[in-house]
This record gives structure tokens, C-alpha cells and sequence, in this order.
């Protein structure tokens, strides 16, 4: 409240904040929060002793970095990405002033909806069975779930790849894609936001191919990739120009030497494979592989895991290379541009 003898102002209430915290889950947080509702603090009433009043204390809600905040109506109110970063998602009210007829003024207040989006360098995408957590726990520390049925992941794992010089680089095992998921087959989507975040791609396949079940269409190595390339594309196109690696596994099992070699020269052009395909499994764009590497990860071979530890990491080190070299790039231009306009050159180009 303000203090209308005086003019005093009250102070304002406190704001809400999420603010991004290492260590943190959103089950601890859901442990934490018991309290459907959460407040900030009340501002202070104007008085004789202090005409302004003390504004309420602010309230900060620790949550895992990659957190995006939404109302309940879906209105995105921003994201937290890098540890200790702030986001606003509601206002503390104004404190009463001559404008409010003194009285202080409600803050903001609604429900919001924290959806986390993992940050890994690595995301591993593929069909049920095909040996993603096999590979993450045989590369990383991490210990998901491996059995031999179909969506034993049934959601992402991190595991963190250690190597010699301490360079860490993280990888995340997603639940297995199937065709269809686009229309919610399986797990649908839901797990490819993960994606989104991610510098590389890696397609894990069965060099043996898929089959969910007896219902279900036998699917070749071949067809499962392409499959897999069209359910990322119905899922945002934007996807197949992440720069990707393929891994074709299980190379111990029967025969896989002959289906490799079979299907060895269509992998090098899956352009051309994709063109002879039914029309339901083309994708518009074929996603580009950097590297195609073959494996029996669950022997853990020393080699083939050094090998595809090696893979992973200079694909990596080349996306951030590529995004230091455009950042500078686009730097450089601009000063480039803006000399040239401040020196009244002609051409100059504009700005955008
Ligand atoms: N023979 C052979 N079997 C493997 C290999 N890699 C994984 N497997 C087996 O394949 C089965 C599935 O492996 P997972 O690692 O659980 O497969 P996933 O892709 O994570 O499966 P989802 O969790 O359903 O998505 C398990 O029985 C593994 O032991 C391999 O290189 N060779």
C-alpha cells in the first residue's frame, strides 16, 4: 500500500524466477515443490518511517538447464539454457501509488509448464532393438537399460564420452523410433525435441533390419534407414541438414558380411535407392551421411569403440569449428559493412 498522506509508493512484489541449475532434475524439483502454488513476497506498505516501501523478495525456481517455459495456453515465455541463467515468468505487481489510488497492485499469476529439452552433443536415433543403449553404455559410463525386446529405452539417457586428453563429449539414447511414429505409432515423437539440440546425429541401425512384431512388414537395413530419414523429416525437416553419421550394427550375426557387402554400394548412393522406393517411405530430402561405420557393439571390440569414439569426436569438433568460423564471419562482415557505410562509401551494402 502507499502512504496517501505522503505520496509514499509501497513496493512492488516480488518477481518469479526460473533460473537454470546444474544438478538439478525435475523429479527433485517435483519432490521439492510440493505446494501447487508458489509465490514471491509481498512488497512492503509505505509508512512514515520509510516512504518507499521494501519491494517482496523474488523467488527463483531451480530447474535442469534446458528447461523451456510455456503457459498453460502454450504461450512460450522463453528457455534457460547455460547454467545460472534467469527467466522471468511473472511479475510482481506494482506497489500502490497515486496512479492506483494508492493500493498495491496484483501480480502476474498462472500455471506454467516446464518442458525439458536434454542438451548432448551426441543423440543416437534408430529403431527399437537396433543396440543404441548397448552402444552408449559400452562408449560412455552410463548404464541404460539393454534387453532384447523392443522400446526397452522408454526415455533418453545421457552418458558422457571420456577421452584421453579429458575432452568429454555427451551422447543421448533415445527411445526407439518406429514407422509411423509421426502419427504416434510407439513413442511417437515426443522424444525428438531432444534432437533438436543436438551438433550431431547418429543413426544406429540393424544390419539384419526391423520387424516389431509378427504384424508387422519385415524391414531391411536398408529400408530402416530410410524409414528413419522420413520419420525425422515428418517430424521437422530442418533435421536432415544436421550433419549426421550412420552406424550399422550387429555385424557379429549370421550373414551380416554378405548384406553389408550387398547393400554397401546403395549406401553410397541412397539417392538413388531412395528413388526406386515406394512412394509412402520417399523422403523429400535424403539425409546425408559424413561416415558410415560398421560394429558388433555389444562385443565391445576395443577398436570399433576407439574407432567410433574417434568418428564422433571429429564430427563434433567440425560442426564447432564451422559455428566459430560462420560467428566470426558474420562479425567480420558487419564491421566490414558498417566501415564502409560510416566511411560513405557507395555500394555499401545495407545492413539487415
Ligand atoms: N548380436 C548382437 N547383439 C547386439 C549387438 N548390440 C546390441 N545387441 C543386442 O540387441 C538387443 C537390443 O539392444 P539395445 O541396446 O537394448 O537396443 P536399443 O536400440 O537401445 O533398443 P530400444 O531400447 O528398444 O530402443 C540386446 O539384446 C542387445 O544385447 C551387437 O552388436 N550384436
Amino acid at each position: 500500500m502507499g502512504f496517501p498522506k505522503y505520496g509514499g509508493v509501497g513496493g512492488r512484489g516480488g518477481h518469479v524466477y526460473v533460473v537454470s541449475t546444474t544438478g538439478v532434475s525435475l523429479n527433485i524439483l517435483s519432490a521439492r515443490v510440493k505446494k501447487n502454488k508458489i509465490c514471491a513476497g509481498v512488497g512492503g506498505n509505505s509508512s512514515v518511517k520509510g516512504i518507499i516501501g521494501q519491494p517482496g523478495t523474488d523467488l527463483e525456481i531451480p530447474v535442469p538447464p534446458g528447461v523451456v517455459v510455456y503457459t498453460e495456453e502454450g504461450i512460450r515465455l522463453g528457455e534457460v539454457d547455460k547454467p545460472g541463467s534467469k527467466l522471468i515468468v511473472a511479475k510482481g505487481g506494482i506497489g500502490g501509488c497515486p496512479e492506483t489510488g494508492f493500493s498495491g497492485q496484483k501480480g502476474d499469476h498462472y500455471n506454467i509448464v516446464l518442458d525439458l529439452k536434454l542438451i548432448a552433443d551426441v543423440a543416437l536415433v534408430g529403431f527399437p532393438n537396433a543396440g543404441k543403449s548397448t552402444l552408449l553404455s559400452a562408449i560412455s559410463k552410463a548404464s541404460p537399460k539393454v534387453a532384447d525386446y523392443p522400446f526397452t529405452t522408454v526415455r533418453p539417457h545421457l552418458g558422457t564420452v571420456q577421452y584421453e586428453d579429458l575432452r568429454h563429449i555427451s551422447v543421448a539414447d533415445l527411445p526407439g523410433l518406429i514407422e509411423g511414429a509421426h502419427v504416434n505409432i510407439g513413442m511417437g515423437h515426443k522424444f525428438l525435441k531432444h534432437v533438436e539440440r543436438t551438433k550431431l546425429l547418429m543413426f544406429v541401425v540393424d544390419i539384419q533390419g526391423f520387424r516389431l512384431s509378427q504384424l508387422h512388414t519385415m524391414r531391411n537395413c536398408l529400408e530402416t534407414i530410410v524409414l528413419l530419414n522420413k520419420e525425422l523429416e515428418l517430424y521437422k525437416p530442418d533435421l536432415l541438414d544436421m550433419p549426421a553419421i550412420l552406424l550399422i550394427n550387429k555385424m557379429d550375426t549370421e550373414n551380416a558380411k554378405d548384406i553389408y557387402r550387398d547393400i554397401k554400394p546403395m549406401l553410397e548412393n541412397l539417392p538413388k535407392f531412395v528413388s526406386q522406393c515406394p512412394d509412402k517411405f520417399k523422403p523429400e530430402k535424403v539425409m546425408k551421411f559424413n561416415d558410415i561405420l560398421t560394429a558388433s557393439v555389444a562385443l565391445k571390440n576395443k577398436e570399433e569403440l576407439h574407432t567410433i569414439k574417434e568418428c564422433i569426436r571429429y564430427q563434433i569438433d567440425k560442426t564447432v569449428e564451422k559455428q566459430i568460423l560462420e560467428i566470426q564471419d558474420d562479425f567480420t562482415d558487419r564491421k566490414l559493412i558498417e566501415k564502409l557505410q560510416k566511411e560513405n562509401r557507395r555500394h555499401a551494402p545495407t545492413l539487415l
